[in-house]
């Protein structure tokens, strides 16, 4: 049996002033930095294997305080970030002598990126419901196959995180190994709407805390048998 354990970045600045988000790559506010370390201390009695994150920087930034502040949950291994480990143009120049059992990699991918947000990035959530009307953005922000104006559906989201967890994250967990995976309320949504087989119907309820660990426990047939939320 193997732990995945899924988070969402701490609160972002655009996060703290309300505004949509999706690609638009925003860092940490101060109180998202303080919201990874508390998710750092909450995983100390944990050991992760391997981290993945999306590309953008507040899932990273999540990643890396998690695994550096109470740094237990590493095992005394050291975090290496894997910039372009995917590209076949990569030439390994961050290669280096060593043991390569002492690295932690975090594996970066686009595939975990938010739901992009299209013409709606930028925009400030309460304004665009004035103007739009409550429901209709609610539809783009929480239905399952609504697409915001220019940008992807949660269906659109899902059929790029779900593959890539399946095919990159499950190997790992499948051997056993634990694994950290820091990513977006929606693109970890679109996740958790595989894992806990919830139904377009279900999933505009499913609301994701910033900072917040998911722990699954998993067999090596891929099958969850427990999930706890790491709440106050
Ligand atoms: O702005 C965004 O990218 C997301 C996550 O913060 O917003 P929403 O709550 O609408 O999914």
């Amino acid at each position: 049996m193997a732990q995945l354990i899924l988070l969402r970045h701490g609160q972002s600045l655009w996060n703290a002033s309300n505004r949509f988000t999706g690609w638009v790559d925003v860092p940490l506010s101060e109180r998202g930095r303080a919201e990874a370390t508390i998710a750092s201390c909450k995983l100390r009695n944990y050991r992760v294997q391997v981290c993945f994150t999306s590309m953008l920087m507040r899932a990273l930034e999540t990643a890396v305080i998690c695994l550096t502040e109470c740094d237990e949950i590493c095992g005394g291994k050291i975090p290496i970030i894997k910039h372009n480990a995917d590209d076949p143009q990569w030439q390994g120049w961050d290669q280096y002598g060593g043991n390569v059992n002492d690295e932690l990699p975090i594996i970066p991918s686009a595939a975990l990126d938010e739901r992009y947000y299209g013409n709606l990035q930028g925009l400030n959530k309460a304004e665009t419901a004035e103007k739009y009307g409550e429901d209709q953005v609610y539809l783009w922000r929480r239905s399952f196959s609504e697409r915001p104006p220019g940008g992807e559906s949660l269906e659109d989201t899902m059929n790029r995180t779900v593959p890539f967890f399946k095919d990159r994250i499950l190997a790992h967990i499948k051997q056993g190994e634990n694994v950290l995976v820091s990513a977006h309320g929606n693109s970890l949504r679109s996740i958790l709407m595989y894992l806990d087989h919830l139904s377009p119907e279900d999933v505009p309820q499913l609301e994701l805390k910033t900072g917040v660990p998911i722990v699954y426990e998993i067999d090596a047939k891929g099958e969850v048998q427990s999930k706890v939320i790491l709440n106050d």
